[in-house]
């Protein structure tokens, strides 16, 4: 038999939770006045089953049955746990628990409020030790973070038990000890949001400005080591009480409007500096710099595998640097056209790097050759694309987290339709795979093969031509399993 959780507001945050709830196999009640409820959780759930399942690696529960309630009462019957998702109105909030609490006074109720306080919820409530806030970020299906915030009417156990649902279900309950509006993250929101609402009245950036600000810089810190283990490393090898040092003084200085600052003084360094020891000190400064640029190196190819953010300015950096390179560099050799290092995700249980990498690697590679002769993906959105129709990969070396890789292409072929290419990944000089490939042109619409553009064919051919001048590689035409000469 199935849990069952009842959600109560299926908006943007409640249809979040129904969904991260479903495909964790809860059964789902949701109620909600509003007759487009049930199209607008459909899109969300469309959402979600397109995106949460690509975040495990083990397959998901078989997905809970979704309801519609007619009443409050029916959507709360024998739930185990149910969430307040209605809009952020403290009246709207406090008749709706009542309303819940005359069917269920003993049920647990998570509220996502955005800033009310959980004894501000609790107000005339019949059983106020239930009622607490689990405030979610949207999109709640793919964002971990519930900050759960108790008041002294909760008892402990309650709130233990909650966290262990939201555990269950995926998420990261953050326990925030003491209630204050607002919570812990939308204090942050908040700053920034007053703060960026300012330089746009100001005339001194635009919200696409801010948004790069945001995310070509600080967002991607913030996003793998937050703001304290940030400073922490920006305080180089002396650490945070350099950095509190450094830039204490700034706190006197105009750079907010924000204008209402704490102190700066020894016992606030002291505070600051002690707690980011306690957080962060079993890690050297040098540690962390390595697993900070690890961290970002993983955000940034998965940004750059969707040609987003600071993603597209990767593409566009190696688009250029191929074109020059490619244009000054003579093309009598193996063409270099990719480079990438081996990151955790692709380390399999054997400790090296997964097979399905070598095929990664190699993509990169042929990827990168493609935008050069000009087949990129402004030509696929055409209409035209060569796909790899064959590949032969050899596997001659392991690697491992960290190694640094070159993939090179060399043309054993081409005409108008075929592209006969053998790429090597390397580990310095080392080839650690080889990889034979047969491509074919391809209209997409029509779903066959048809000659290259003549723009394409026309950057092609000097290559093409060029390799015929390299030796033809020993491992070309090799079948599997073939003994070594
Ligand atoms: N939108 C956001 O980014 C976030 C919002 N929140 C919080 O989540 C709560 C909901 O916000 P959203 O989903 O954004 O709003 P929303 O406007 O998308 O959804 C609110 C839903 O409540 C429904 N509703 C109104 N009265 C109701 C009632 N008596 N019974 C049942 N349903 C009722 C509405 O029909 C609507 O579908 C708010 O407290 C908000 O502060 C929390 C995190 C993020
Ligand atoms: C803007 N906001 C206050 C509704 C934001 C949140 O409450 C959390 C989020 O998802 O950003």
């Amino acid at each position: 038999m199935a849990r069952k959780a009842a959600i109560i507001g299926g908006g943007v945050i409640g249809g979040g939770w129904a969904a991260r709830f479903l495909l964790n196999g809860w059964d789902v009640a949701v109620f909600d006045p509003d007759p487009q409820a049930e199209r607008k959780i459909g899109e969300v759930l469309a959402n979600a089953r397109a995106a949460l399942p690509a975040l495990s690696d083990v397959p998901m529960p078989a997905e809970g049955k979704l309801s519609f309630a007619g009443t409050i009462t029916e959507a709360v019957e024998g739930a185990e746990y149910i969430q307040e998702s209605v809009s952020e109105r403290l009246e709207l909030k406090h008749r709706v628990f009542a309303q819940i609490q005359q069917s269920a006074p003993e049920t647990l109720i998570g509220s996502s409020t955005s800033g009310f306080k959980p004894s501000e919820l609790q107000e005339h409530a019949a059983n106020p030790g239930t009622i607490f806030v689990a405030h979610p970020f949207n999109p709640v299906y793919l964002l971990p973070l519930a900050e759960v915030v108790p008041s002294p009417k909760n008892a402990a156990r309650d709130i233990e038990r909650a966290k262990e649902i939201l555990r269950e279900i995926g998420m990261f309950p953050l326990h925030v000890r003491k209630e204050i509006d607002a919570h812990i993250a939308d204090r942050f929101l908040e700053a920034v949001w007053r703060e960026a609402l300012w330089l746009v009245k100001d005339g001194v950036a635009t919200t696409e400005e801010i948004d790069e600000a945001i995310r070509m810089g600080f967002g991607l810190r913030w996003g793998q080591m937050g703001l304290f283990e940030t400073y922490r490393v920006a305080g180089g090898e002396a650490g945070m009480k350099h950095f509190m040092a450094q830039f204490g003084p700034c706190l006197q200085w105009p750079w907010t409007k924000l204008t209402d600052v704490p102190e700066f003084n020894d016992e606030l360094v002291d505070l600051i500096a002690g707690q980011s020891d306690a957080q962060s000190g079993h890690h050297s400064i040098r540690e962390l710099e390595r697993i900070r640029d690890s961290n970002l190196i993983g955000f940034l190819r998965a940004l750059k595998d969707r040609n987003w953010g600071a993603g597209k300015v990767l593409r566009e950096h190696d688009a250029r640097r191929a074109v020059a390179f490619h244009d000054a560099a003579p093309t009598g050799a193996p063409l270099v056209m990719a480079q990438m290092q081996v990151l955790p995700g692709w380390i399999d249980y054997n400790g090296h790097m997964t097979e399905s990498r070598y095929l990664f690697a190699a993509s990169e590679t042929s990827d990168a050759f493609l935008r050069l002769i000009g087949a990129g993906m402004d030509y696929v959105a055409a209409g035209h694309s060569y796909y790899t129709a064959e590949t032969h990969i050899m596997h001659l070396g392991e690697c491992k987290l960290g190694d640094r890789l070159t993939g090179t292409l060399q043309v054993l072929g081409a005409d108008e339709k075929r592209l006969h290419v053998f790429i090597r990944i390397q580990r310095g000089d080392e080839v650690v795979a080889s990889l034979e490939q047969m491509l074919l042109h391809v209209d997409m619409k029509a779903n066959k093969t048809c000659a290259a553009a003549p723009g394409v064919l026309a950057k092609l051919d000097p290559i093409t031509q060029a390799h015929k001048a390299l030796p033809r590689p020993e491992a070309a035409g090799r079948f599997v399993g073939q003994r070594r000469a």
